[in-house]
């Protein structure tokens, strides 16, 4: 479904005396039909600025992005052909605050996706799509509905997002950190939903967390990001069980409740 080709992305600053960093270096990764992966890496590390260039949000410095063998910024440029792209993949990002804006009802970001599928907000299953939406992550349309984004708190509008991926059924879902906000409970319900996009519709999702945890619970395959480049891949037992870099050493060790996470899932 996904190639990841030599991508690489340079920020370039500074006004007198220019300063480079080499957000992603050079990463390579393919994405299947159905699968779920995980970016894990530190705060820094490039696992936003690499799913930003997914969703052909920023370009890449250099290397390809694949979208069933289409090079997404050579391939795709019409407004059409981008529509379609934004129909298909589409992302949860960390701070949901920056998802809306402040002046419009969130009722908007709903009707938006509904507006990509070509279904009048208005309308009867417009009406019931929003609500089913809310429903499946746990929030009340009656109690939602109408508000303004300040009126709301960042795990309400957090699920707001995911209700609005609900809605597109993206055969690619960037989730990055989109669950870290959320309680336990809460958790487990959208991971439910996320596998339910993966087991009903053949959905990908590309799960970007610093939580290894996490991580090691949900995805097929693990790669472990630092400073821009993937250091170490397999399946989660894989890179647990043998971690090559230190650095993925610290990462477990940082998370000494890695197997104790398995039974707060079961729980809810
Ligand atoms: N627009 C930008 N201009 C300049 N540098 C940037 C820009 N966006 C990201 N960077 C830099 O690129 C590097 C990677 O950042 P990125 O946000 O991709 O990391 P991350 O792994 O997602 O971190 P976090 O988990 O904190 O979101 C960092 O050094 C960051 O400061």
């Amino acid at each position: 479904m996904l190639v990841c080709e030599n991508v690489s992305k340079v920020f370039t600053s500074g006004f007198l005396s220019k300063i480079t960093v080499k957000a992603v270096d050079d990463v390579s990764f393919t994405v299947r039909e159905g699968e779920i992966i995980s970016l894990v890496g530190q705060s820094g590390s490039g696992k936003t600025t690499l799913g930003r260039m997914i969703l052909r949000l920023l370009p890449p410095t250099s290397g390809r992005i694949l979208f069933y063998g289409r090079d997404i910024w050579k391939d795709i440029k019409k407004r059409e052909e981008l529509k379609d792209y934004w129909r298909q993949v589409h992302a949860i990002f960390q701070n949901p605050m920056g998802s809306f804006n402040p002046f419009y009802k969130i009722d908007r970001v709903l009707d938006q996706a509904l507006e990509l599928l070509e279904i009048e907000p208005k309308s009867e299953e417009g009406k019931e799509l929003k609500a089913k939406a809310l429903e499946a992550v746990d929030l009340n349309p009656d109690e939602i509905l109408g508000k303004y984004p300040h009126q709301l708190s960042g795990g309400q509008l957090q699920r707001i997002m995911i209700a609005r991926s609900w809605i597109l059924k993206p055969k690619l879902l960037i989730a990055d950190e989109a669950v870290s906000m959320l309680d336990v409970s809460t958790r487990g319900k959208i991971m439910e939903i996320f596998n339910e996009f993966r087991n009903k519709l053949g959905s990908s999702i590309i799960f970007i967390s610093h939580d290894i945890g996490l991580s090691y619970f949900i995805s097929d395959r693990l790669f472990i990001m630092y400073k821009g480049k993937i250091v170490e891949r397999g399946t989660p037992q894989e890179v647990i069980d043998n971690p090559k870099e230190d650095y993925t050493r610290l990462l477990i060790e940082s998370v000494p409740t890695i197997y104790r996470r398995w039974e707060d899932f079961e729980e809810v």
